[in-house]
């Protein structure tokens, strides 16, 4: 329900000092002090009426400062103040909260947070916002908090709870249909059509800026892009209103996709529309500047600067080797500092060592003094026991004694017997113990502090060393850190570049090249061969050449013989895709006899099934997501191109007996085969059977299935046909699926009779081929598309009609090497030609048409 105070609610005055920024934080300063269960009803509606003014990205980026890691009372109410501004300011509101960044955040919070309270309010406000909006942000947010093992079972509880909100919203909503019902048929049908027109209108522009913005150079067409603009706001007024429930889902998926054609148109051609995008550049870089969020690192900020660069056109995309210079900039400061730090930490353990030696060297001299000393005073005790007893030092033979001290001990006089006085005696012994007792305390007192000069100069140096050791661990996880973080950038950079890249091929037309390298074969092992491809990184083959020169060659993917069927597909599903929007596309596989093209097209069972099969399982899919607004039909159509002629491989010989098959132009879906059988799919698994039946025809009248296939040529054709339910818009996309016939060196092959007829048609065909491409890459006024009835059938899909992605498949045997050799090179030589600019099949069937 719209609070209708809100959607009174008059301008605000001027913003106060500090800016927009500077009154948002004021005001969700007092939505946080306010007592009233829904916030400061005031401060909402200001809050309300800068979002409508466009600062919607300034709301929101104060709500998240203190969204996260807040007191659950906090993060309660920014979630109701969220609320708020979602209901009373529109759906482009809800645009901006069910983007990824959002979503991801209220995921987290709601999965990180020990309060149920914060869990149950993110939940039960992401159904509301849902059910109001029907945005895809949301819906998937709704999903992941249902397949969650943790907030599944809480999910669950608070949907159910809510299902009597939604009870009381029916009701209403069934009042609002009864009011309806009431109109008399005339008003009624006036509304419907008015809807249908409206919708009819928003898509048919909306068609025509997205066509713009794939063919730059239409751009700039601002008038088409107002025309959205006006569009859009019409459609966010008439979401708003409630009124059009029956189309609800519609409108927001129209503006939804009306904001991004309007912000990509914007950041193309520098036109401002009023989408904001200036404003979104302005608020991610104030995002840089503020305190770090903890699910933005400093590295994820510069990566997201850097998308919002790309996305703002291949003119401001910031260069990938500046990023690199940069990163590798910034871990060489990070690299430094820590080795300053460790340099700073030797030096003064060294010091620490020296001191702790000099300290040692001392204490040896003094034990060693001590010793002396020591010593000299048993002598003297010695002395004094002779004395004593009354002998005579010089008669004992005693040499003089040192003077000690001050203290001579029967020194200098040399006493006789007589002389000796026991109280001499009595003194000398009293001075002795005196120097006795003076040394030990000396000794106890240099030993006391030797013991702890000494320990504190070993814990001075074990802390060094632990310090040195932290340092140096740290010094190794700053390198693994920064060379994990070049690493992860240096991926993104190039996953992004590739992104850009393709686009630009898309754009250009042109063909997109993937080489496949098989595996070595257990006979070439066993043959004593070697393998001559490696893998430099992922978008480069070598390759070494019989006479052992390397070659290096560049494709927009390169398989190993490592990569399995489901990687393969997995680059080649985006076009598969475009199938259904209407495109037409072709994928065919190049290469000799022999090096995996009936693998990668046809494949074998399960695991090893290959395009041909995950092609039509992927179409299937998407039919079946599209289900409520698209309807599809499939049908399939197979021949082979043997010497030249053209075979119905779906055709029974009965069926065939009379008929012609020749190659027209013109038709729906552009180059065509006369009278050649189309046969209706309804599940995926129908491609077995029919692919059965093709090769049971193929190879009636064969002597030899095996050498025949690959000496023809194989087309699957998938067309699918479909039509929107709303607006009854047609489309039709033709998918070709094209298995050659083996490239061959006839002097290698040594063939003769048929077989030789086979393989001159063969070459004669793949040249033709490598005609065309040749034209098509010099822009020749006359392309020679008619030498071949390959390249006639090529034809369409060559002249910018169809996406074309070829597969070059390679040998990696050493005898193979010439061949591999020429396929790489002719591959590497279609890579660079522009077909064309790729145009979409669709008609749009009037309802008048369609009574009809
Ligand atoms: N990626 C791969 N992984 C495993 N085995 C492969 C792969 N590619 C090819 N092979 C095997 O190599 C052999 C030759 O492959 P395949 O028949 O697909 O070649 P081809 O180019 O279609 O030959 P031809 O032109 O004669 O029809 C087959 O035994 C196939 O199973």
């Amino acid at each position: 329900m719209l609070n209708p105070q809100f959607t009174r609610m008059p301008p605000t005055s001027a913003a106060p000092m500090g800016g927009v920024g500077g009154d948002v934080a004021e005001l969700i300063r007092r939505e946080i002090a306010s007592k009233q269960p829904d916030g400061d009803a005031e401060a909402t509606a200001r809050l309300v009426e800068h979002i409508r003014r466009g600062s919607g990205d300034i709301v929101l980026q104060e709500i998240r400062q203190h969204f996260k890691y807040n007191p659950p009372a906090t993060q309660i109410r920014m979630m109701t103040v969220m609320d708020q501004c979602l209901i009373n300011s529109g759906p482009q509101f809800a645009v901006m909260l069910s983007s990824e960044k959002w979503t991801d955040r209220l995921f987290k919070v709601a999965k990180t947070t020990t309060s149920p309270e914060v869990r149950d309010k993110i939940m039960q406000t992401t159904i509301t916002w849902y059910q109001r909006y029907h945005t895809n942000g949301h819906q998937r947010l709704l999903h992941r908090f249902q397949q969650s093992h943790t907030l599944g079972d809480p999910f669950h509880r608070i949907a159910a709870k809510t299902v009597k909100e939604q009870q009381s919203q029916r009701s209403e909503e069934q009042h609002r249909q009864r009011n309806f019902a009431n109109l008399d048929t005339a008003n009624r049908n006036d509304i419907l059509d008015t809807e249908d027109t409206i919708l009819l209108q928003c898509q048919g522009d909306l068609a025509s800026l997205e066509y713009a913005l794939e063919h730059p150079h239409i751009l700039p067409d601002t008038e088409i892009a107002s025309e959205c603009k006006a569009h859009k706001l019409v459609c966010m007024r008439m979401l708003e209103s409630g009124e059009h429930e029956r189309i609800a889902a519609e409108l927001m998926s129209l503006i939804e996709r009306f904001s991004e054609a309007l912000d990509l148109f914007e950041a193309m051609t520098g036109v401002d529309v009023g989408e904001g995008a200036a404003s979104k550049m302005r608020a991610l870089e104030d995002d840089d500047l503020n305190e770090a969020d903890s699910d933005d690192d400093d590295q994820q900020k510069q990566l997201r600067r850097k998308r919002a660069c790309g996305a703002a056109g291949a003119g401001q995309h910031a260069d990938a080797a500046a990023v690199m210079i940069q990163a590798q900039q910034q871990t060489e400061d990070l690299m430094n500092r820590e080795r300053t730090e460790t340099e700073h930490l030797r030096q003064q353990l060294e010091e620490l060592r020296q001191k702790h030696e000099e300290l040692q060297n001392k204490y040896k001299d003094a034990k060693v003094k001590n010793k002396e000393v020591v010593n000299m005073l048993n002598q003297y005790a010695e002395r004094v026991e002779v004395l004593e007893k009354g002998g005579s030092g010089a008669g004992a033979g005693f040499s003089p004694l040192p003077v000690f001290g001050a203290v001579s001990v029967g020194a200098g006089k040399a006493p006789g017997r007589a002389a000796v006085s026991a109280s001499v005696v009595a003194e000398m012994r009293s001075n002795l113990s005196s120097i006795r007792k003076g040394l030990r305390e000396i000794r106890d007192m240099r030993c006391a502090d030797m013991v702890k000069e000494s320990s504190y100069f070993a814990a001075q140096i074990s802390n060094a060393m632990a310090a040195m050791v932290q340092a140096s661990e740290n010094d190794r996880q700053a390198d693994r850190k920064a060379l994990q973080w070049t690493q992860e950038l240096y991926k993104r950079e190039m996953k992004l570049r590739k992104q850009y890249y393709n686009t630009i091929q898309e754009l250009k037309g042109n063909i997109r090249v993937y080489c496949r390298v098989r595996p070595m074969l257990q006979k070439e092992l066993d043959g004593g061969y070697t393998d001559v491809m490696s893998f430099p990184t992922e978008d480069e083959v070598k390759f070494t050449d019989a006479s052992g020169r390397p070659k290096l060659f560049e494709f927009d993917e390169v398989y190993s013989p490592a990569d399995p069927q489901s990687k393969v597909f997995e680059d080649t599903s985006p076009l598969i895709d475009s199938v259904v929007d209407g495109f037409n596309v072709c994928i065919f596989a190049y290469g000799q006899t022999g090096s995996g093209k009936t693998f990668t097209m046809g494949g074998g069972e399960g695991e090893t099934k290959g395009i041909n099969t995950r092609a039509l399982e992927r179409l299937f899919q998407i039919i079946e997501d599209r289900k409520e607004t698209e309807v599809s039909t499939v049908t399939v159509s197979v021949l082979e191109i043997y010497i030249e002629q053209i075979r119905d491989l779906l055709a029974t010989k009965k069926e065939a007996a009379g008929l012609t098959y020749e190659v027209k132009q013109g038709g729906p879906y552009g180059t065509y085969v006369t009278n050649l059988k189309e046969v209706p799919v309804t599940s995926p698994r129908d491609i077995d059977s029919i692919m059965a039946t093709a090769q049971t025809h193929r190879s009636e009248g064969m002597t030899n299935m095996n050498e025949h296939s690959s000496r023809s040529h194989m087309l699957l054709y998938i067309i699918v046909r479909t039509t929107n339910k709303q607006t009854n818009m047609q489309s039709y996309g033709k998918l070709s699926l094209i298995d050659l016939a083996g490239s061959e060196r006839l002097d290698k092959s040594g063939a003769e009779g048929q077989r030789l007829k086979e393989a001159v048609s063969i070459n004669k065909s793949l040249s033709a081929l490598g005609d065309v491409i040749a034209g098509l890459a010099q822009s020749s006024k006359h392309v020679p598309f008619r030498n071949s009835v390959l390249t006639f059938l090529l034809q369409d899909s060559m002249a910018g009609q169809a996406k074309v992605l070829m597969f070059v498949c390679v040998s990696p045997a050493s005898y193979n090497a010439s061949e591999s050799g020429s396929s790489l090179l002719f591959a590497s030589r279609a890579r660079g030609v522009a077909f064309g600019q790729i145009k979409k099949n669709a008609t749009t069937e009037s309802k008048d048409e369609k009574q009809k």
